[in-house]
């Protein structure tokens, strides 16, 4: 199975240019102190722990908005160099864990992957569908943006980003988690027939048949390697607080750790991601419970069982 290598690699990415709140590039090294390197081990893996990546900085002022787009630049300059790592690590039969940062690292976690594993398809789970164009986007924020250039929507063909392969396609994609959809977003969904399971859809199946039925959708035969994209803010506030976008009525803990246990339990992970765990947004007390929750996460992806 793809998911036996021994291997995991863990990416540091401390990044935070693609929204505007302070603090989610320190995300990571919340993760990593609070032991999850050693966590892994400890259910199995050789984790290769390659440090937090550095990014060569780009100044405000040599990074211009393109249209409404903030720090373009910055952002596909990260976003190309966490592809080009991711990628290598998959050819190389590991299991890449990127640790954000914010969710615009998936352009280049799901580049990396899609480099490998063409066919993959993409779990994203989230509050939010991430799926904004820049003509779409009201805040500017390519964190909101990762699905429309991995997807090659129309608006989303930038010289700055021309090094993004669309390989993804929408009958490849699909979404567990969603409630705060711009209009925008919601037209999108629609043209593409983007499968996506709302908390709405949650609460009428329960977890259990929306996994079941978002694997039917995009992996009918259980044989499409699987890049999971965990936003931590898919997660209800009460369970995971400090975060940028908090959005009311997410998932419960249990749910939360139901999607990772079920993907794992494919055989079919080739890549995880968990991001925008922003440490500066709350009390000491509500930091440690929401990192916690991310390292828990992460280890229900890799195959903790409760058994
Ligand atoms: N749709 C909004 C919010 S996007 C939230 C991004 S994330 N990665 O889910 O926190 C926007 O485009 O700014
Ligand atoms: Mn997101
Ligand atoms: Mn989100």
């Amino acid at each position: 199975s793809i998911v036996g290598c021994p291997f995991s690699f863990s990416c540091k990415t401390p990044f935070s240019a693609g929204q505007r709140k302070a603090g989610v590039d320190k995300g990571p090294i919340h993760l990593v102190e609070a032991g999850l390197v050693d966590q892994l081990t400890e259910i199995g893996w050789k984790v290769k722990f390659d440090g937090h990546h550095q990014f060569e900085e780009v100044s405000a002022a040599d990074d211009p908005q393109i249209g409404k787009l903030r720090n373009p630049r910055l952002v596909s300059r990260v976003t190309e160099a966490v592809a080009k790592a991711v990628g290598e690590h998959v050819q190389n039969g590991e299991l890449p864990v990127t640790l954000g940062g914010d969710h615009s690292l998936a352009m280049g976690t799901i580049s990396g992957t899609l480099s490998k594993y063409p066919d993959a398809c993409v779990i994203w789970v989230d509050a939010h569908a991430d799926i904004n164009t820049p003509e779409t986007t009201d805040s500017g924020n390519i964190h909101g943006m990762p699905v429309s250039f991995l997807l090659g929507l129309e608006g989303t063909k930038i010289p700055e980003f021309s090094w993004i392969k669309p390989l993804l396609t929408p009958d490849r994609l699909v979404y567990i988690g969603l409630r705060d959809i711009d209009d925008g977003e919601k037209k999108i969904l629609k043209e593409h027939n983007i499968k996506a399971f709302s908390m709405h859809e949650v609460d009428k199946y329960g977890i259990g048949k929306v996994v079941e039925l978002a694997l039917d959708h995009v992996n009918a035969k259980r044989d499409r390697p699987i890049h999971l994209s965990f936003d931590v803010d898919a997660m209800d506030p009460t369970v995971a607080p400090s975060t940028g976008t908090p959005v009311r009525g997410g998932l419960t803990f249990r749910e939360g750790h139901y999607i990772c246990e079920a993907v794992q339990e494919t055989g079919l992970l080739v890549a995880f991601d968990l991001v925008e765990v922003n440490p500066s947004l709350a009390d000491a007390a509500s930091v440690q419970a929401t990192v916690a929750v991310g390292c828990s996460l992460v280890r229900a992806a890799l195959g903790e069982t409760l058994l």
